[in-house]
């Protein structure tokens, strides 16, 4: 199903543009298959370490994105969508540099399996970056909003930070809770992506892709 879903995202990529490339096994389908038309773009820029040596393995020229003064299209998964496209990301604890990518681009293309959509955010833990130091006290403040605060062990993110997954949220209004959630000192950015929705949601099923506009 995740196959799907990748694949079908090839086809949005405009020739010898630069492409956006997010993090996970659902990306790494995508890679897989952006692989197959590397003579065909301009090189990606990529939201993690991961990705990046993925991307390199497979000989796609990789991009700072500091070089740059924007692209069209950026391809990432969901840990949980809803409707209105607004995403949990973060499982894999790359939700920072994938925000800034996802910022700068111009299209984000969602690319999920249909298990990951949801009538309400919040099953999925959410994952909070943060600087180590403020780790206890970020987690006070998020107790503080009802959910249930567990650093993430064993886990340093590519910016050499902890990420702290919050259960048991109730994410109904999931653009307000994105930004309280950012202004607690200390944290770098949480999951949620509400601010920066996707523009298309592409959904792999067994029977193939279903597009959401
Ligand atoms: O940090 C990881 C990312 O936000 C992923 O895009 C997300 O966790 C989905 O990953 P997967 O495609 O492996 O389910």
């Amino acid at each position: 199903m995740k196959r799907n879903a990748a694949r079908a995202a090839v086809a949005y990529i405009e020739p010898q543009t630069i492409v956006g490339v997010g993090t996970g096994s659902t990306v790494n389908h995508f890679i897989d298959a952006l692989a197959e038309i590397k003579d065909q773009i301009a090189g990606a820029v990529s939201s993690s370490e991961q990705s990046t040596a993925r991307l390199k393995a497979l000989g796609i020229p990789v991009l700072d994105l500091n070089s740059i003064s924007g692209f069209g299209v950026y391809v990432d998964g969901a840990d949980e969508i809803n409707a209105a496209k607004q995403m949990i990301k973060g499982g894999g604890a790359a939700l920072t540099r994938e925000k800034i990518v996802a910022a700068v681009a111009k299209t984000f293309i969602c690319i999920v399996d249909s298990t990951k959509q949801v009538e309400v955010l919040g099953k999925f833990p959410l994952p909070v970056e943060v600087i180590p130091m403020a780790s206890s006290y970020v987690s006070r403040e998020l107790a503080k909003l009802g959910g249930k605060p567990v650093v993430r062990e064993g886990v340093v993110t590519d910016n050499g930070n902890l990420i702290i997954d919050v259960r048991g949220l109730h994410i109904s209004e999931p653009l307000a809770l994105e930004q309280q959630i950012n202004n607690i000192v200390g944290v770098v950015t949480n999951g949620i992506f509400a601010a920066r929705a996707a523009d298309l949601v592409l959904v792999g099923s067994a029977e193939g892709t279903q597009v959401l506009r």
